[in-house]
């Protein structure tokens, strides 16, 4: 049983993830593995060099993902050609990680990923969690987190499809506009009715009556 997790940048995934970790759930972080398929002598990274030209790489031969990213996130088509090249391969991996949860005989995993609704993966999952903030929030957190520009923090935010539509499909909505321990709680609540509904009718996704 995998639960997704998404939401727009910066919005506390990880923020969310990071407490659901310390209830004892397994999160698979696509991030992490998109940074994992992209080391060197992985063939992403070829694919990569290929596509973008020998100066995307640091002089160590690692990728320079700030490079990287003022490119993709300027362009859809740059970014279209990125996403053909790691997303087979994080999908792949997110599969490999999830196997092994099942095996080690945890009932359900989430997968932490921005791009779930995007790319209609949410469509194969049991249910999905939408982590939501008003734009504000989400605008401050970014530029402080990575210490972007303004409009290279909004040409991030404009890169994904807008949190409306990804509420629109969600079975249930984390507020993370306010306090780390308002979020806490609500991921408490969350885990427990999750948890209960998995382990009672085999699926967390609720029901219409
Ligand atoms: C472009 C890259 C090199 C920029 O690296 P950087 O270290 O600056 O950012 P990081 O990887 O930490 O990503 C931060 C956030 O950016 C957003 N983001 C990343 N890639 C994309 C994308 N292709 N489209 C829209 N948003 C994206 C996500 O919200 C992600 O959580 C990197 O994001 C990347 O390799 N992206 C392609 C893989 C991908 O799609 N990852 C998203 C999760 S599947
Ligand atoms: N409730 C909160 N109050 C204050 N700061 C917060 C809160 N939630 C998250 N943050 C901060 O906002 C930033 C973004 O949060 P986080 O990294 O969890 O977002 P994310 O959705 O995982 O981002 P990305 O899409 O880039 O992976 C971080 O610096 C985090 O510490």
């Amino acid at each position: 049983m995998i639960i997704g997790l998404t939401g727009g940048i910066a919005s506390g995934k990880s923020t969310v993830s990071r407490h659901f970790e310390s209830l004892g759930v397994t999160v698979i972080d696509a991030d992490r593995i998109a940074r994992k398929v992209v080391e060197p002598g992985q063939p992403a990274l070829e694919d990569i060099v290929e596509t973008f030209g020998p100066d995307i790489l640091n002089e160590d031969g690692t990728l320079n993902r700030t490079a990287l990213g003022a490119r993709v996130f300027q362009d859809p088509d740059l970014r279209a050609r990125l996403g053909a090249i790691t997303h087979p391969r994080i999908a792949q991996e997110m599969a490999r990680q999830s196997a092994a949860a099942f095996e080690r005989g945890e009932p359900w995993v989430i997968y932490d990923a921005a791009l779930i609704v995007e790319n209609g993966l949410f469509k194969a999952f049991d249910s999905l969690i939408v982590v939501a903030c008003s734009p504000e929030t989400q605008l401050q957190r970014l530029m402080a987190r990575d210490g972007l520009s303004v409009d290279d923090a909004r040409a991030r935010i404009d890169s994904q499809m807008p949190l409306g539509e990804k509420l629109k499909v969600a079975d249930f909505v984390i507020d993370n506009d306010q306090s780390l321990d308002h979020t806490r709680r609500q991921v408490d609540e969350l885990f427990n009715s999750i948890d209960a509904r998995i382990r009672q009718t085999g699926s967390a996704r609720p029901t219409d009556d």
